[in-house]
């Protein structure tokens, strides 16, 4: 099996993307507005700022979550004991942005936003009755204004050779947001989990959008739409010497949002932070 690229454009477009949702967790879009340029951008001029010392004068506060994650205490994931080997910037609009890269991350922020809502609006009109009338609300307004929506730029740095035994770039885990928006990133790695335990690699070339359900959509759903483990695996040969970066962009509902009879946006969310133990 593998992933089929969904053209964006197509007048099937949106029935064949939510079935792809729908099957594997995860649905590949060529030929969508998000400007290809300003990503190449975006890997360019962040990666150069991961590699100066500039990165450590905005390191993340635990209190407000924005900011530079280094990797000595970037994420383990749940149910691991080694650390990821990444560090990462968690970019909000309202939270502190180095001057030089405001203009292109914020732009980009804008327009993910933008073509996430007319994405879960797909899911939404896609959805049978049943499931449809779990949301306590129409999909795209649970995250209209939503202060939580979360950017996170991934810098995955050459292999040393010096890794702790068993880490790689990101271990299996499921995201805890709504759906998440990731353009195909600068290097190949991203693989998913099958519903037979098996992995394959999400197509990661240049210029289509990845698009992931998050643990609050199969919430939401009552399990209709799965949360499929993905992970990062590490570079073999010449690719060692390679950077990887990533963009992706957790969509997260207001707090307040009702995700079901258990939960509300912010209690899962807090819940879910408290077992990472990053709150
Ligand atoms: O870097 C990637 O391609 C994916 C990253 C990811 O899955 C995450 O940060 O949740
Ligand atoms: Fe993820």
């Amino acid at each position: 099996m593998k992933l089929e690229t969904i053209d964006y454009k197509a007048a099937d477009s949106a029935e064949k993307f939510v079935k792809s949702l729908r099957d594997t967790g995860f649905g590949v879009l060529s030929n969508h507005p998000i400007d290809k340029q300003l990503v190449e951008d975006i890997y360019s001029e962040w990666q150069a700022f991961f590699n100066t010392e500039e990165k450590r004068a905005f390191l993340f506060k635990p209190e407000t979550q924005d900011g530079f994650f280094p990797a000595e205490i970037s994420e383990t994931a749940k149910g691991h004991t080694v650390k990821d080997i990444k560090e990462y910037y968690h970019v909000y609009p309202w939270g502190r942005i180095p001057e030089q890269l405001k203009a292109n991350i914020l732009k980009y922020y804008d327009s993910a936003n933008s073509l996430a809502a007319e994405l879960l609006d797909w899911v939404e009109q896609h959805s049978p009755q049943e499931v449809k009338d779990k949301f306590s609300m129409a999909l795209p307004k649970m995250i209209e204004d939503s202060h939580k929506t979360l950017l996170r730029v991934l810098h995955y740095p050459p292999m040393s050779g010096n890794e702790e035994v068993g880490a790689i770039r990101a271990a299996a885990h499921e995201d805890i947001n709504l759906l998440t928006v990731l353009p195909a990133a600068n290097e190949p790695g991203l693989q998913v989990q099958l519903k037979d335990g098996s992995w394959i690699d999400v197509p990661s070339d240049f210029g289509n959008i990845i698009i992931n359900i998050g643990d609050m959509l199969q919430e939401a759903s009552g399990g209709y739409f799965p949360s499929t483990s993905h992970r990062v695996i590490n570079p073999e040969g010449s690719d060692m010497t390679k950077a990887r970066v990533s963009l992706p962009l957790f969509l997260h509902p207001k707090p307040e949002v009702k995700l079901s009879e258990n939960y509300t946006a912010d209690s899962y969310l807090m819940e879910r932070l408290r077992e990472l133990g990053v709150i």
